[in-house]
């Protein structure tokens, strides 16, 4: 599936009776990335889930290239084209790294695997052995191989760097970059490390309490110290 564009327009959503998400659109266009920013939670993850179709949506429209999502379920969604990395890391523990890519391929053919080897050489390595034996930045190439073996026209990365120390958090940026460079996707990043989320992304919005404060160019938010003390924490730029 080539990358899709991307429409939000005015979504609310929460679980059970409780509102979490107000009123929230944004676009991004075929191909392009944006970053999510916001202090814990603010609703950044809520916003993924929601799109995935994974939490109670009130009211509002999911696009992807024009076509609107709101209604289906979440499998429909990734046959659709949505395509979500959980900050779960979700593997299966008990199956080998090659098993769990099997399960990602869906009805592609078994040699597909091997993109997943060449955008993470590691899990080449570590193809036997089982989920619970793999190290938290090895999981998370798991989990995001995964994903994208199903082809998604619009990948959702939820804090994938947390937790993972800097020389891994290089490798997986180095590997989100490569895949958006590849035009093949329109990629959310929803990411606590500033620098890394400015680096990967030209365009930026800001949650706040389920709200946007502010939509923008990665530079401008960049240059604008204030804007990203008051949103974001201070010290948070370097
Ligand atoms: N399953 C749930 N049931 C009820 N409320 C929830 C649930 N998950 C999250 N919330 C609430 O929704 C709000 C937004 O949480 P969310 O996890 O989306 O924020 P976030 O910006 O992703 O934060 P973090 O960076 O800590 O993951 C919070 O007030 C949180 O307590």
């Amino acid at each position: 599936m080539p990358a899709a564009s991307l429409d939000v327009k005015n979504l609310s959503a929460g679980y059970g009776p409780t509102i979490v998400l107000e009123d929230v659109s944004f676009s991004v266009p075929p191909g392009a990335r944006l970053s999510i920013l916001g202090r814990n939670g603010m609703g950044k993850t809520t916003l993924l889930s929601t799109l995935m179709g994974m939490n109670r949506r009130y009211g509002g429209e999911i696009l992807v290239g024009g076509k609107d999502l709101s209604f289906l379920k979440s499998s429909e969604r990734a046959r659709q084209g949505i395509g979500l990395v959980p900050q779960t890391r979700d593997i299966f523990r008990s199956l080998t790294v090659e098993e769990n890519l099997i399960v990602g391929i869906k009805d592609r053919p078994r040699s597909v695997i091997q993109e997943a080897y060449d955008m993470f050489p590691r899990l080449f390595e570590r193809r036997n052995n089982l989920g619970w034996q793999l190290s938290g930045g090895e999981q998370q190439m798991l989990s995001t191989a995964r994903t994208i073996l199903g082809r998604p026209s619009v990948l959702l990365l939820d804090e994938p760097l947390e937790g993972l120390a800097p020389v891994i958090c290089e490798e997986l940026m180095a590997a989100f970059t490569r895949l958006a460079s590849s035009g093949e996707m329109t990629i959310l990043l929803v990411e606590q490390r500033l620098e890394s989320a400015l680096d990967f992304a030209e365009s930026v919005l800001i949650l706040e309490r389920g709200r946007i404060v502010w939509q923008g160019t990665s530079e401008a938010l960049r240059a604008d110290h204030g804007l990203v003390e008051h949103y974001i924490g201070v010290g948070s730029l370097h």
